[in-house]
């Protein structure tokens, strides 16, 4: 039996995480700890989902690397500096795996693989995300993520930097520059997450979509992390990319 805990367990995600958890057969859930409360609660876990607030998930990992939990964590926010101080606590105090995965949801996983594969092939290409206006950052990390999964592969082809004669603009009206990929954030009452990659190329584009309908979209994929974090070669992984065998 995997025991797990839950940060964030009031939360839209963690409330969902909650659910999942108590309906898996192979697991136990030990308790949810919303803001506020004592992260003692999960003691006793093998492994914490967290799934709070950017400003939270730091101070919470870091006390799951001192008791010896593994972490599993959803929340977004993370830039390289972050990860670095997740690595540097890693090494401080040797025990805990984390996994930390800018989403969780399998078809979201290979959008963002396909759109690291098309790079090369495209002059131009941009990030649109779309979420529910109850999303506290922007850009989301999944686009985040990706933008710099594009910005990756293109600098490896030895590609240009993009096409745009802008030189006069109202700030903002291109995007957020992300390692010099544009990302576009949209905040629409009614949708939960979803992002389109436009790539253009002479006479020709293509466009990657994905669609999270709801939030038990993002489930089998924390169960997934929950069941194998413990065993990752790693002390931290970045994405559920090696759990599915893709590069
Ligand atoms: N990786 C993925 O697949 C996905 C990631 N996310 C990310 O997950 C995060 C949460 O999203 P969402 O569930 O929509 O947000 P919510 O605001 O609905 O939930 C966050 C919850 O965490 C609580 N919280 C805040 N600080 C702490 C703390 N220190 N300890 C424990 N609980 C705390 C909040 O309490 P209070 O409201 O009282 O502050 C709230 O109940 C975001 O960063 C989001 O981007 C979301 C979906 C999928
Ligand atoms: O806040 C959300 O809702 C989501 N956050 C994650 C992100 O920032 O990428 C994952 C997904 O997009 C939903």
């Amino acid at each position: 039996m995997f025991k797990v805990g839950v940060f964030g367990a009031d939360g839209r995600m963690g409330s969902e995480v909650v659910r999942a958890v108590q309906g898996a057969d192979d697991m136990e859930f030990v308790a949810g700890v919303d803001a506020g409360q004592d992260r003692e609660k999960v003691r006793g876990a093998d492994c914490v989902v967290d799934f709070t607030h950017p400003g939270a998930v730091m101070d919470n990992l870091e006390w799951l690397i001192a008791n010896g939990i593994h972490a599993v964590v959803g929340t977004s926010g993370f830039d390289e500096a972050k990860l670095d101080r997740v690595r540097g606590m890693l090494a401080a105090t040797p025990g805990s795996k984390v996994l930390i995965a800018p989403n969780f949801g399998i078809a979201a996983v290979l959008m963002m693989n396909f759109a690291k594969k098309a790079a090369p092939y495209f002059e131009s290409t941009e990030v649109i995300e779309l979420h529910h206006p109850n999303k506290v950052d922007a850009p989301s990390g999944t686009a985040h993520h990706t933008a710099e999964l594009i910005a990756g592969a293109r600098r490896e082809a030895g590609l240009e930097p993009m096409p745009d004669a802008t030189t006069s603009e109202i700030p903002g009206a291109r995007g957020a520059d992300v390692d010099g990929v544009r990302v576009h954030a949209l905040r629409i009452t009614g949708l939960i997450a979803h992002q389109e990659v436009v790539f253009g190329t002479q006479g020709e584009t293509l466009k990657i979509r994905h669609d999270s309908m709801n939030r038990t979209s993002f489930m089998p994929g924390v169960l997934l992390g929950v069941r194998r974090v413990a065993d990752l070669p790693d002390p931290l992984t970045i994405g559920l990319e090696p759990l599915l065998g893709l590069d």
